[in-house]
């Protein structure tokens, strides 16, 4: 059963607390928080005022932080801080990648590398054995509710063989158009955790949306 990552990028910002009760009270094991600079990426979401009591409000959960930043060693302790239990780099906003994995490790933490739809799977041979988590990105970084991009499919299933060739230990998160509709395929590809936003906050009952992805 693939691990369950609502994004709170597409939850209701002005009942936060309520959308934490909801999280906490369904079977998602992990909390997906997207942070946005408005240069790696064209849009701004938010930062450790929000992340902060997100996490705090949901203390059973896994803090899973995407950093869609520039310079993202500039503030990793400070994620970190706020609760992250994983931070993830994106491949294509870090000139020494290595570098930013051993600093986000240090902290004690799981660290993670994403990659845009037009980065290869096989850049990361080198870092692989060093990573928790590979976020293969399946829409543009940028925006919520954006159309699921079907090569990612064939993208997880080469890091899915890639991983299971060498046993390494990185899971395989996908994130971005996840629907009730594409999540078998994308688990079924070789994905260990699925992001939705759009899917899971827009829903009507959001509780009962989270059990169906997770039992697809
Ligand atoms: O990182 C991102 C977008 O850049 C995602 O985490 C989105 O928040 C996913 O939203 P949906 O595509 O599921 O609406
Ligand atoms: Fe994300």
């Amino acid at each position: 059963m693939p691990i369950i990552a609502p994004s709170f990028l597409a939850s209701d910002f002005l009942h936060l607390a309520g959308q934490c009760e909801l999280i906490n009270n369904s079977v998602a094991e992990w909390v997906h928080l997207d942070v946005m600079d408005g240069r790696f990426v064209p849009n701004i979401s938010f930062g450790v005022p929000v992340i902060k009591p997100v996490c705090k409000a949901t203390p059973g959960k896994y803090h899973d932080v995407h950093l869609m930043i520039e310079e993202p060693e500039k503030y990793v302790e400070d994620f970190k801080s706020a609760g992250a239990n994983s931070i993830t780099v994106h491949y294509e906003a870090c000139r020494h990648l290595h570098r930013n994995i051993e600093q986000i490790k240090k902290l004690g933490i799981h660290a993670g590398v994403a990659l845009n739809p037009h980065t290869p799977v096989e850049l990361l041979q080198d870092v692989l054995p060093y990573l928790d988590l590979v976020l293969v990105m399946s829409v543009n970084p940028g925006f919520g509710g954006q159309q699921f991009i079907e090569h990612s499919i064939e993208k997880i299933k080469r890091l899915r063989r890639m991983i299971d060739e060498k046993a390494y230990t990185a899971l395989i998160e996908v994130d971005g158009g996840i629907t009730l509709d594409n999540a078998a395929a994308v688990v079924n590809a070789g994905a260990d955790v699925l992001v939705a936003g759009s899917s899971i906050f827009g829903a009507d009952d959001i509780v009962a949306t989270i059990g169906q992805f997770k039992a697809v």
